[in-house]
C-alpha cells in the first residue's frame, strides 16, 4: 500500500464524487444538464445530479474497502488477484448503488453509466495501490495500468453478458442486438480508450493553454461527442441522428470551440439545437467524468504526493 495515504477509502471516494460534481457543473454542455439549463432532459435538473452524486460517496468507499479486505490476506504481495475473487461482490455493490440512485432521484437515471464506469475504475485503482508500494512511475503509466486492468475485468464477460439477455430492456442491450454496439460495457472492455484518447488529453491540453477548468471540460466533451457511439442518442433516435449531431459537434470545434468567440457562440447554438431535437449525449457526459476522475487520481497519486 502506498505509504503516504492512510485514508484511502475517503480520499478515493471524494475524488469520484468530485468528478461527478465537476461534470454536471461544467457549463454550457450541449443537450446535457448543467448550471444553465436541463438540456434535452425533462425529468432531471442540476440539483437531481447533486443529490445523486452525493449519495454515491458511500458506494465508492465500499469498493475500496472491498479490495483492501481481499488483498489483506493475499499470498503474493505483488501479484493481482484473479478478478473472480471479487467481481461478484463488486457487481452487488454496483446494483445496490443503482437502486439507491433511483430512490434518491425518484426513478430517474442520472448516473447508471457513471456508477458502472467510476465503480470499475475505483476498483482498479484500489487494486493498484494494494500492489504498488511506491508512487507511479509516471501519470501516463499509472492511468494505463488502471484502465488496462478494467479491460481485464470486462473483456472476458462482455459477449457473455449480452448473450445471457433474453429480451432487450436497455438501449445498450437493444443496440447490441440490432447494431452490434457494445455501449458502456464496450468502453470498459477497451480500457476506456475513448476517454484516454479524446477526453483526458484534451482537458490537459486546454489547461496547459491557460483556459479555466470549466472550459477545458467543455472542450473535452465536444471532442468526445464527435467520436463516441452514444447509446443515448441512438436509443432516443437512430444512428443517422447520431452522425448528424456528431457533425454539428465537429463544426463547433472547427469554429474554435471554447477558444474563440465564434466557437463559444456555436456551442450555445448547438445546445439549443440539441434541446429542440431532444438529443442528449449522456454517455459522453459519463466519459467526461471518467476522464476527469483519471486526471484527479493521477494528480493525487503521482504529481502531488
Ligand atoms: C453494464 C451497465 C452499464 C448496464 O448497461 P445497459 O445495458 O443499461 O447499458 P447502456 O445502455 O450501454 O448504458 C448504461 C448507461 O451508460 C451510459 N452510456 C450510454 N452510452 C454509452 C457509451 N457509448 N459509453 C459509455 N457510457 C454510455 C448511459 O448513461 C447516460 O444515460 C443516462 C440516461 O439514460 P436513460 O434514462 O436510459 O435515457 P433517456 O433517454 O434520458 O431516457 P428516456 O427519456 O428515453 O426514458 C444519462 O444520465 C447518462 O448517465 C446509460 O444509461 C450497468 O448498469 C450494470 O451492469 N450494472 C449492474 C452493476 C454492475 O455490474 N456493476 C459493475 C461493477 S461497478
Ligand atoms: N450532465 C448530464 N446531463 C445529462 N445526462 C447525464 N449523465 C451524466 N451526466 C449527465
Amino acid at each position: 500500500m502506498h505509504k503516504t495515504h492512510d485514508n484511502i477509502p475517503i480520499i478515493i471516494s471524494e475524488l469520484a464524487v468530485k468528478a461527478l460534481l465537476y461534470e454536471v457543473s461544467a457549463t454550457p454542455k450541449p443537450g446535457l444538464v448543467d448550471r444553465a439549463n436541463n438540456g434535452a432532459h425533462r425529468d432531471m435538473d442540476f440539483y437531481t445530479f447533486i443529490d445523486s452524486s452525493v449519495g454515491l460517496g458511500q458506494y465508492f468507499s465500499e469498493i475500496v474497502h472491498l479490495i483492501l479486505d481481499k488483498y489483506e490476506d493475499r499470498s503474493d504481495p505483488e501479484i493481482y488477484l484473479a478478478p473472480n475473487a471479487f467481481f461478484s461482490d463488486l457487481q452487488a455493490l454496483g446494483i445496490e448503488a443503482e437502486r439507491k440512485m433511483f430512490k434518491v432521484t425518484n426513478h430517474v437515471n442520472t448516473h447508471k453509466g457513471a456508477i458502472y464506469a467510476l465503480g470499475l475504475i475505483t476498483c482498479a485503482v484500489s487494486e493498484w495501490l494494494c500492489i504498488h508500494k511506491e508512487r507511479p512511475q509516471s501519470p501516463d503509466i499509472f492511468i494505463k495500468e488502471i484502465t488496462d486492468r478494467v479491460g481485464v475485468y470486462i473483456q472476458p464477460v462482455l459477449t457473455e453478458q449480452f448473450s445471457k439477455v433474453k429480451e432487450a430492456h436497455t438501449y445498450g442491450e437493444a443496440q447490441y442486438r440490432t447494431l452490434g454496439l457494445t455501449g458502456a460495457r464496450g468502453e470498459a472492455a477497451s480500457g476506456y480508450m475513448n476517454a484516454r484518447k479524446w477526453g483526458l488529453p484534451v482537458i490537459e491540453e486546454a489547461l496547459n493553454k491557460g483556459v479555466s477548468l470549466n472550459d477545458a471540460l467543455i472542450q473535452a466533451l465536444l471532442v468526445l461527442m464527435c467520436h463516441l457511439e452514444d447509446s443515448n442518442v441512438i436509443g432516443r433516435h437512430d444512428y443517422k441522428t447520431l452522425e448528424l449531431s456528431q457533425a454539428k459537434a465537429k463544426s463547433v470545434i472547427d469554429a474554435g470551440g471554447v477558444y474563440t468567440a465564434s466557437g463559444r457562440h456555436a456551442i450555445q447554438q448547438y445546445d439549443l439545437w440539441c434541446i429542440e431535437n431532444y438529443i442528449s449525449h449522456g454517455g459522453c457526459a459519463d466519459l467526461l467524468a471518467v476522464s476527469l476522475y483519471l486526471k484527479l487520481l493521477s494528480d493525487k497519486f503521482y504529481d502531488k504526493n
